[in-house]
């Protein structure tokens, strides 16, 4: 079902509250990667040529409810205003006394970005009151935040109950792009998943498995089926609720037509650290007190080797903690088969993208993605909230 977008509702002089996913990779206060700022932008500017007064709302990290000083959106407001060149507002909550303030000041064409969304427990339980204060604030509702459609939050679907919904201009290129490769994808279909987080992401395989050829997991989401396979796991990110679950995917994987591949090496060091010792070892030998980091050699050349038959590739999730350089080169190895490879290649994901980024081949993946979850979610053919919320054509 075709959405409304941006572009069939009058904006001008409107408050137009834009739901956007500034959910950016940070070191400190600096952005690693401000691909999810950039790509908002489009939005953005037209919605300040129309002369709207444009209200930006987003979630950063996980701060569960409080306010985390680390999660505050101030270096994303100073870095949009460079991008825009023009001064962004920004105020210290999402509702109450100074957000209203703030817009109620605002001229035709100003730009103001809310705080954190998730500081506020209300955001993700989709809270009826939080989400019709938000409402509140505004006339409009766009929905830009494709990486977090997958979530049935205030900010993404509940507020559309109050305001006439839309999608922006990401959120329909998104959805156009993904829809275009994963509906009839061309075979074989290689779908590769790593990346941190586990419980979120590993419902979605049991679906894949039906939609795939060959799914290569790497990353942290590996550690969990290599404990389902008996192996020790030592000190590695390992979701122990969802051991029984991984070997029940093995064994439905073995039973379908799938080629699952794991990690057969791994680089494992004494600590999440770039100076920490490391070493590489078999996934059957990880030592205790040693933690998985990365996926090892033979593991990136098998996982490389399945990229270069695929016709299709969606890829979520680093193989390893690549922030580090110690621990980089499984995702940088993928990142350049991908590169490399003649077929269609979606890279999604916040993270996933930094790392698409950082080697340096992002304009050699046929789609770049803001959303990782929302990605896979998208391909296992679930409705996104995000988008159900909003008005149809
Ligand atoms: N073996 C591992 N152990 C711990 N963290 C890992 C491991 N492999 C990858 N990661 C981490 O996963 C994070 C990204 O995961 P995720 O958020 O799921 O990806 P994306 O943002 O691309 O969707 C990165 O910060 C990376 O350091
Ligand atoms: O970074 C995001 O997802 P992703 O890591 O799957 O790309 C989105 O901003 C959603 O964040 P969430 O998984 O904390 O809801």
């Amino acid at each position: 079902m075709q959405k409304k977008s941006v572009k069939d509702i009058d904006v001008t002089g409107k408050r137009v509250f834009v739901r956007v996913d500034f959910n950016v990779p940070l070191n400190g206060d600096v952005i690693t990667d401000d691909t999810r700022i950039q790509k908002a932008l489009p939005t953005i500017q037209y919605l300040m040529e129309q002369g709207a007064k444009v209200i930006l709302a987003s979630h950063l990290g996980r701060p569960k409810g409080e306010v985390v000083e680390k999660y505050r959106l101030t270096p994303v407001a100073k870095r949009l205003s460079e991008l825009l060149g023009k001064e962004v507002g920004k105020v210290n909550d999402s509702v109450g006394a100074e957000p209203e303030l703030a817009i109620a000041n605002m001229r035709n064409g100003d730009v103001l970005l809310l705080e954190n969304v998730r500081f506020h427990g209300a955001e993700t339980k989709n809270d009826e009151k939080y989400a019709r204060q938000l409402a509140e604030l505004a006339d409009i509702f766009v929905n830009d935040a494709f990486g977090a459609a997958h979530r049935a939050h205030a900010s993404t679907a509940g507020i559309a109950e109050y305001l006439p919904a839309v999608a922006g201009f990401l959120m329909e290129k998104e959805l156009e792009n993904l829809g275009k490769a994963v509906t009839n994808p061309e075979r074989p279909f290689v779908a590769i998943i790593g990346g941190a987080k586990v419980s979120d992401k590993i419902g979605v395989i049991e679906n894949l498995l039906g939609k795939v050829n060959t799914l290569i997991i790497g990353g942290g989401m590996a550690n969990t089926f290599m404990k389902a396979q008996g192996y020790t796991t030592g000190k590695s990110l390992v979701e122990p609720d969802k051991v029984e679950l991984a070997k029940e995917l093995i064994e439905k994987a073995k039973s379908s037509q799938v080629a699952l591949l794991l990690p057969t090496d791994a680089v494992v060091a004494l600590a999440m650290e770039p100076t920490a010792q490391q070493k590489v070892v078999p996934v059957t030998e990880i030592p205790e007190d040693w933690m998985v980091l990365d996926i090892g050699p033979a593991s990136a050349a098998t996982f490389a080797a399945a990229v270069k038959q695929a016709a299709t590739v969606v890829w979520n999730g680093p193989m390893g903690v690549f922030e580090m350089d110690a621990f980089a080169k499984g995702t940088e190895a993928v990142a350049r088969a991908l590169a490399e490879s003649n077929a269609t290649t979606i890279v999604g994901g916040g993270d996933s993208v930094a790392a698409v980024n950082k080697v340096g081949v992002a304009d050699k993946i046929s789609h770049i993605s803001t959303g990782g979850g929302a990605s896979l979610e998208f391909l296992e053919g679930k409705v996104l909230p995000g988008v159900a919320a909003l008005q149809d054509k």
